[in-house]
């Protein structure tokens, strides 16, 4: 069953049960591209706009109070998730999002003349660009929608996530100040760090992502809501742009306010370009994290051990027993999925042309995704692998003791040119470090327990 819904072109069949009109209906059927829905956090931030419009056009007297009321009612509905089948579009449309923003004007003013008693979908009494779209144009209510989506992903999502993974570390680091072990750089035995320094890195990382992501959050609080169709306002009463920023505030609970230049809001995508630069080096410091755990986990038997990672299932379809590092592989893999979708975002928002830049779907369709899969990466890596890591002291201590690199401890005491030759030959004949320094007679017994001690070798003016 249909009905017929008309917009300038002339008139379109939809489904009878759709909210929609025809502007969305003609999109279904001329961008059946991919299974990439607009993200419903994007259309809710579209309604949380409407809302606010509706609001402050009827404080100016731009917009009949009882159409007001019936916006914000049909706005508040979409808010609450009660129409999120009424979304059906594609990322893969228009630049400028303008399908998706017609897509909810088309949704709230039918649900709104539904409301008033005049059934569903049509424009009486509530015009979707008359009334729903009033004071807006896509092209500012979408980047809008844009950064208010971004925000609240970030804010409500990926900075509690990244909390408790960094917690998770802390707690790792803190439980283990005292084992000592081999550090490696190059991949090679090095002087010894205990457990604790090792993972207290991790922990420094997670923190200087964190703040590289808050320190973009400013600017992507800046919102282009305003600028109408180019950036000059034209349609839009005087004050508009700062009233509906605090209106977006007030409803959000987050910091917005009106972006200084339009122009720019409206064809440039600098805020969300360094958010997404900001969640790529989250997924650069994940993916260390994620490579250094499977490293340190490798084995069984044949690998460094230095850590049992969680069993959480069986690894292998064919061979018995094994269990794989598979929290390192998801957490590795959706970091290469960031870095991906950066690049992505870097081109996208690269390509504004004179007054409007008309690649936002793919932008935010990649950040969104970006941060969704970081926070649920870093809540998944918490819950089911760090909680979960037990170091084997045994395989340290086994380690520590057969490591040439403690001999460093040694050029205070008889030079770097001896103490090499002492690890040489410790290496090319499988003797221990003190055989080898007995044998070249460079220091007595006494003086190796004395200078050799991998405790002293932790901090800055540790002595052998
Ligand atoms: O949809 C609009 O409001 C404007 C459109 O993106 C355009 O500039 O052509």
């Amino acid at each position: 069953m249909s009905r017929i819904e008309t917009d300038s072109l002339g008139p379109v069949e939809v489904p009878e049960d759709a909210y929609w009109g025809a502007q969305t209906q003609r999109s279904l059927i001329n961008f059946a591209i991919g299974k990439e829905r607009m993200p419903l956090a994007v259309l809710h931030a579209l309604a949380l706009v409407k809302k606010a419009a509706a609001r402050v056009n009827d404080r100016n007297g731009d917009l009949p109070a009882d159409i007001a009321r019936l916006i914000e009612q049909a706005a508040d509905e979409v808010l609450a998730g009660d129409h999120d089948d009424q979304f059906p579009l594609v990322v893969w449309q228009t630049g400028s999002g303008t399908q998706s923003n017609m897509n909810v004007n088309e949704v709230i003013a039918g649900r709104a003349n539904e409301l008033a008693g005049k059934g569903r979908g049509g424009k009486l009494p509530v015009h979707p660009n008359d009334h729903v779209n009033r004071s807006q144009s896509s092209n500012d209510c979408f980047p809008t929608a844009m950064h208010i989506a971004a925000a609240q992903a970030v804010h409500d999502k990926l900075l509690p996530a990244i909390a408790e993974l960094s917690a998770g570390l802390a707690e790792l680091s803190a439980r283990h100040t005292h084992l000592v072990k081999t550090g490696r750089t190059h991949m090679m035995d090095a002087t010894p760090i205990t457990f604790g320094q090792e993972v207290s890195a991790f922990v420094a990382q997670l923190d200087y992502a964190q703040r590289a992501i808050r320190a973009t959050l400013p600017a992507v609080c800046e919102l282009a809501q305003g600028g109408t169709a180019v950036g000059t306002g034209l349609n839009a009463p005087h004050g508009f742009a700062e009233a509906i920023a605090a209106e977006l505030a007030a409803l959000s609970g987050l910091p917005f306010v009106t972006a200084p230049n339009k122009f720019a809001a409206l064809a440039g995508h600098e805020p969300l370009t360094s958010l997404a630069g900001a969640l790529k080096t989250l997924a650069v410091a994940l993916m260390k994290i994620a490579n250094d755990l499977r490293l340190l986990g490798s084995g069984p038997r044949a690998g460094l051990a230095e850590v049992r990672l969680p069993a959480n299932e069986p690894g292998s379809s064919i061979m018995p027993g094994k269990v794989n590092p598979t929290q390192c592989e998801a957490l590795s893999m959706l970091a290469c999925q960031v870095l991906g979708n950066d690049t992505a975002i870097g081109f996208a928002a690269s390509q504004g042309h004179l007054q409007l830049n008309v690649f936002k779907p793919v932008i935010i369709h990649n950040l969104l995704q970006s941060i969704e899969l970081l926070a649920d990466g870093c809540r998944n890596f918490q819950q089911h692998c760090v909680a979960g890591i037990e170091p084997d002291a045994g395989q340290m201590a086994a380690h520590l003791e057969r490591g040439l690199m403690l001999v460093t401890a040694l050029n205070p005491h008889i030079g770097y040119d001896k103490a090499a030759e002492i690890a040489k030959k410790a290496y090319s004949e499988g003797k221990t470090l003190r055989e080898a320094a007995l044998e070249l007679k460079y220091l007595t017994n006494e003086q190796f327990d004395q200078w050799v001690r991998p405790e002293n070798m932790l901090a800055p003016g540790g002595k052998g």
